[in-house]
């Protein structure tokens, strides 16, 4: 096999390292990329003519040079434009599987695995309902059977010739549901667990002219290639262990860098370009990135997590089947444990001296929907006797969509994205303030963002990164594989343009992504008005607390309960595979209700806006912009309660800049008084009848539960936290609302 896919490469243009095996089986089971001797840095490992990929072009590409594309791939195009490009290209490579031997990727396919056995696609239901409560956790149709007897069996139908054998008995309206289906469906399934897992989305570019594309395809602005060969090389979430990066050049570059002698083949325009970073030793598996992804992600477009815990060696080892996967220390299901090389082996003693957490995926993520935060508030206020009527609520809601806080097209799915490095966005937080807040306080709230607004003259922040729109950012809860990422970062041929980098990275698009709304103008809350208001702070805190609770609860199991069961040789394959996510979301939930607790602490003693202080000026300039003692002014008139001091103390909060008190290693709200030119109100002494919210005394009990769930050490909210995993060199501040909305490039490795 080896050799053919090398004699078919050359045939076509393209070129292997001869110090590379393509399909080194590995200790895990899986297969790699290896060096057989050492390899230089900056070596070509692999050149591949666009020619040798596989793709959906677009349209003037097409009528540009018809024949170099495969009938399958012009049937496509021409007949079925708003496909996705991931279900185009999944058509695509059934066609050239159906074809067998008579295909010219014959020998590209006889490369590929039989699927990706532990991607979400191939789980059961039971195994699936062990992802309840996860960003995973499906709901609705089953989207791949949906898909299929939607999108792909009419296809299948219109043209045996393109597709032999795979048309479905019954025809396409039942195709797909129940059962295993016919071999249309079970085709279907393979080809779309080895385009999630093995393909690069790139942007769309003009190949010839390097031209950045304007025009987006029709669905996705994306396209989907699969690259031969370089899909075989294996990721790493570790920079000490990448050692190699992809680009693609147009001809005259691939010229420049005397890739090509003699001129390039007919028909190709452009190459993919896989080189070494750095040298290579013999034995040295090659290994780049697919993407800074969370474990949820990596399972469900790859079938492994980047997490590890201490308990993998023992349970693994002692049960056939799991353990981690190959590349990286990541955990694959149903492979051997990889057998550890001397390097590995130091490193897993490393993590263990570093405490009882192992490594743990930095880019974990956890979603918050704003209807948690909704009910959890209006609770409180209820148990205090100012249930809000529901005009208030509903305006509310409005006002935070309209100050970029919750989504604009559909505020209600908003969904707040807590990472593992920012586990308290600041969107979350002004949400939980602002539904606290009393009618009059509202109203302030509202003049004064208008105010400062109109004084800023409609200038737009970006929208939130912290708040996921429904559709497209967060991983889509019960939505069908997720969307592409990787990025084609380059403008693709200019001569003197630099080459652009890929980033590796996989997964179906479904069918489309907006256009991007534009941006609002944001509100951002931050700490400045619990500061001047201790009730305020404390029912803030109580409900964000209570919230972060609220979650933790749609898990069916305690963290404690994961612990046991990761320590157990039981628990192996797909299930370890879900319980490593469901214990890396409660990290991140953990992590969050720390910085709670934590900036409560420091509002009590007074210190949460020390820091702030200093950054006043820019505070100021602000005041002057929005006019805010006249603002003041116009709320205390509405006030029927006791009125703040317009100097010192909250007038100084109501200046505050991002309170560093709050930031911490946990991130928690980072207070902006009141971000993009929004002032806070100005503050009015509240009685506000916290006495049924803090009954129990509410802090001290979440408190205590938190030290429950994290005093082994377990959970990286715990106090061991900054020993595992997060590397203060790693920038993370790339949102990992990009990394969630895998429509759109994904940000480069840093490394
Ligand atoms: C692009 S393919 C890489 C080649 C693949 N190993 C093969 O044998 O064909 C991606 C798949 O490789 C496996 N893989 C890649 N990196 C991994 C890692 N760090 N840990 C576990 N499995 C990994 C997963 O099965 C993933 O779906």
């Amino acid at each position: 096999m080896a050799e053919a896919f090398a004699s078919w490469l050359e045939a076509r243009g393209g070129r292997l390292h001869s110090k590379l095996d393509l399909f080194k089986e590995l200790p895990s089971g899986d297969r790699g990329v290896v060096a057989t001797e050492d390899v230089k840095e900056g070596d070509l490992l692999l050149l591949l003519p666009i020619t040798a990929t596989l793709f959906i072009p677009k349209e003037d590409e097409l009528s540009k040079r018809p024949d170099a594309f495969r009938p399958a791939v012009r049937y496509l195009r021409e007949s079925h434009p708003s496909l996705s490009p991931f279900l185009a290209t999944t058509l695509a490579l059934m066609a050239e599987v159906a074809q067998g031997a008579d295909s010219p990727f014959a020998a590209y396919v006889a490369t590929l695995p039989d699927g990706c056995p532990d991607c979400l696609l191939n789980w059961t239901d039971a195994e699936k309902a062990d992802l309840e409560g996860t960003a995973l956790e499906q709901s609705g149709p089953d989207p791949v059977a949906d898909a299929f007897s939607r999108h792909v069996a009419p296809v299948l139908a219109a043209r045996p010739d393109l597709w032999p054998g795979l048309a479905e008995e019954g025809g396409s309206k039942e195709a797909g549901k129940g059962g295993k289906g016919g071999k249309g469906l079970q085709a279907f399934l393979r080809a779309a667990a080895l385009v999630q897992s093995r393909a690069f989305h790139l942007e769309a570019e003009n190949w010839v002219s390097g031209a950045k594309e304007i025009t987006r395809l029709e669905a996705g602005g994306t396209q989907v290639f699969l690259l031969p060969g370089i899909d075989m090389i294996n990721h790493s979430h570790n920079p000490a262990r990448r050692n190699a990066h992809l680009q693609r050049l147009n001809v005259a570059q691939a010229a420049a860098a005397a890739l090509v002698e003699g001129g390039a083949p007919e028909g190709v325009e452009a190459y993919f370009v896989m080189r070494a970073d750095k040298p290579i030793a013999a034995g040295e598996e090659v290994l780049h990135t697919y993407g800074n992804l969370s474990d949820a992600q990596l399972l469900q477009t790859y079938g492994f997590v980047d997490s590890e815990d201490s308990f993998a060696a023992a349970s693994t080892s002692a049960a056939s089947g799991s353990g981690s996967g190959s590349g990286d220390a990541g955990e694959g299901g149903s492979r051997k444990k990889r057998a550890k090389t001397g390097k590995e082996a130091a490193a897993g003693k490393e993590a263990e001296a570093e405490g009882a957490g192992g490594y743990r995926n930095p880019y974990n993520a956890v979603l918050v929907p704003w209807e948690a935060v909704e009910q959890v508030c209006g609770s409180m206020l209820k148990s205090m006797g100012q249930a809000p009527p529901a005009s208030l609520q509903r305006a509310k809601e409005e006002f935070l969509a309209s100050a970029g806080v919750l989504q604009a097209a559909a505020p209600a799915a908003t969904q707040f994205v807590l990472l593992a490095q920012e586990p308290l966005p600041d969107e979350l937080f002004t949400a939980v303030q602002v539904v606290l807040m009393t009618k009059e306080e509202f109203n302030e709230l509202k003049r004064e963002h208008a105010s400062s607004s109109a004084a800023t003259g409609g200038k737009k922040e970006a929208p939130s990164k912290g708040a996921s729109p429904a559709k497209g950012k967060g991983p889509a809860k019960g939505k069908s594989p997720a969307k592409g990422k990787g990025k084609g970062k380059g403008k693709g041929a200019e001569e003197e343009e630099a080459p652009a980098d890929v980033e590796a990275g996989a997964g179906p698009s479904d069918g489309g992504e907006a256009a991007a709304p534009a941006p609002a103008p944001k509100l951002s809350l931050g700490t400045a008005l619990l500061e001047e208001d201790e009730d305020f702070a404390e029912m803030t805190c109580i409900a964000t607390l209570q919230v972060l609770s609220a979650c933790v609860d749609r898990y069916p199991t305690a963290p404690k309960e994961d612990v046991r069961l990761l320590k157990s040789p039981d628990c192996t394959g797909r299930k370890r595979l879900a319980v490593r996510v469901r214990l890396g979301e409660k990290d991140v939930l953990q992590l969050a209700k720390k910085a709670v607790v934590e900036l409560m602490k420091k509002l009590r003693d007074g210190t949460a806006g020390k820091k702030a202080e200093a950054g006043s000026e820019e505070g100021e300039e602000d005041e002057e912009a929005s006019g805010s003692e006249e603002d003041e002014e116009e709320g205390s008139e509405e006030s029927e309660e006791e009125e703040a001091p317009k100097k010192g103390k909250g007038k100084q909060a109501a200046k505050a800049k991002p309170a560093a008190a709050a930031k911490g290693k946990g991130g928690a709200a980072k207070g902006k008084a009141a971000g993009a030119g929004a002032k806070a109100p100005a503050r009015k002494k509240q009685r506000r009848g916290l006495g049924a919210a803090k009954e129990g005394n509410a802090m001290e009990a979440e408190e205590e539960a938190m030290e429950e769930d994290g005093d082994d050490g377990l959970l990286m909210g715990s106090d061991d936290s900054e020993k595992v995993g997060y590397g203060g060199d790693v920038d993370f501040d790339d949102g990992i609302g990009e990394a969630h909305d895998r429509g759109k490039a994904h940000p480069a490795p840093k490394d």
